[in-house]
């Protein structure tokens, strides 16, 4: 009888953001984007907006690598490096409290505060356009704070809107639209996916809608990159955070309500200063997976 090769994961979620975690420090798995796809669809597959890939590094305690559901991958995921930290303390991969962790994006520094409870420090966050990368060349831009927000005009269907926009890179690129309410349904959907494959976004793009309530609570809803809505994304909230704080609108510490939770990020405002992130990472389940 023919043996079934299978593939064992872990089922994970920040603030509701959920990924299914795979071992791969012995650099055997077969990434695919067809098996990354499989695995993220939630009907034929166990169901994810990213595949989180544990690889071991040169350059730091581990390497990690995160796949968006639609098979690309990409540089950087907040709410799962904070399960991704969970995730190797869980399986005695490391005895440390503190890693350091190789991204695309660089080195980042996760820390268990307590269990399933993690912050991270996730570098700097760049506001230069080119390094999001954000086209501003002709666009009109004006001053908010220390902000540079730019009017990008968006054709979503019937409507040609411009809009003020603002634009930052973690490692991955957000742009950020400043709303006096929490967006609705239509609006993220439909704003989300035109800007998202937005031609000024030439890597395209993770769409925040960002409500601020007072200086340490804001609202946040983001149309991911690959993905569509998620129920919370870390990088966007440490963009929407800084370019809340850029404006002078925010502090220097505030707490990003997402639909699956709540995030507090914190950064002092300086230039190429670190942006820290601490929330929630739960395991949910654990599996095997036929190939
Ligand atoms: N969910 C993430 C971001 C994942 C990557 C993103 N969709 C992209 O394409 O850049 C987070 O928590 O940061």
């Amino acid at each position: 009888m023919a043996t079934l090769n299978t593939l064992k994961f872990t089922k994970m979620h920040g603030a509701g953001n959920d990924f299914v975690v795979l071992d791969n420090c012995a650099g055997q798995l077969d990434l695919s984007p067809g098996l990354i796809k499989r695995l993220a669809d939630r009907h034929f597959g166990v169901g994810a907006d990213q595949i989180l890939i544990v690889e071991s590094s040169d350059l730091a305690d581990f390497k990690y690598r995160i796949f968006n559901a639609d098979g690309q991958e990409v540089q950087q995921c907040g709410n799962g490096a904070r399960c991704f930290a969970q995730y190797v303390f869980d399986k005695g991969l490391t005895q440390k409290n503190q890693i350091t962790v190789e991204t695309l994006a660089g080195i980042i520094q996760p820390e268990l505060i307590k269990h399933n409870w993690v912050k991270v420090n996730m570098g700097p966050a760049q506001l230069n356009p080119g390094k999001v990368p954000f086209i501003a060349e002709g666009l009109s831009s004006r001053k908010v704070g220390g902000l540079t927000q730019y009017k990008l005009p968006v054709d979503s269907g019937s409507d040609l809107e411009e809009l003020w926009v603002g634009v930052a890179s973690m490692g991955n690129p957000h742009v950020v639209i400043l709303l006096d309410q929490t967006a609705s349904d239509d609006l993220v959907q439909r704003l989300g996916a035109t800007l998202e494959s937005h031609p000024r976004f030439p890597e395209r793009v993770n769409v925040g809608f960002l409500h601020i309530v007072d200086r340490s609570r804001v609202h946040l809803r983001v149309y991911e990159r690959g993905v569509g809505e998620t129920l919370a994304c870390g990088t966007g909230a440490c963009a929407a955070a800084v370019v809340g704080m850029k404006m002078g609108l925010i502090a220097e510490r505030v707490d990003v309500v997402k639909a699956g939770g709540t995030l507090t990020i914190e950064w002092s405002g300086q230039q190429d200063s670190d942006v820290f992130m601490t929330g929630p990472a739960q395991t949910v389940f654990e599996g095997e997976f036929y190939l």
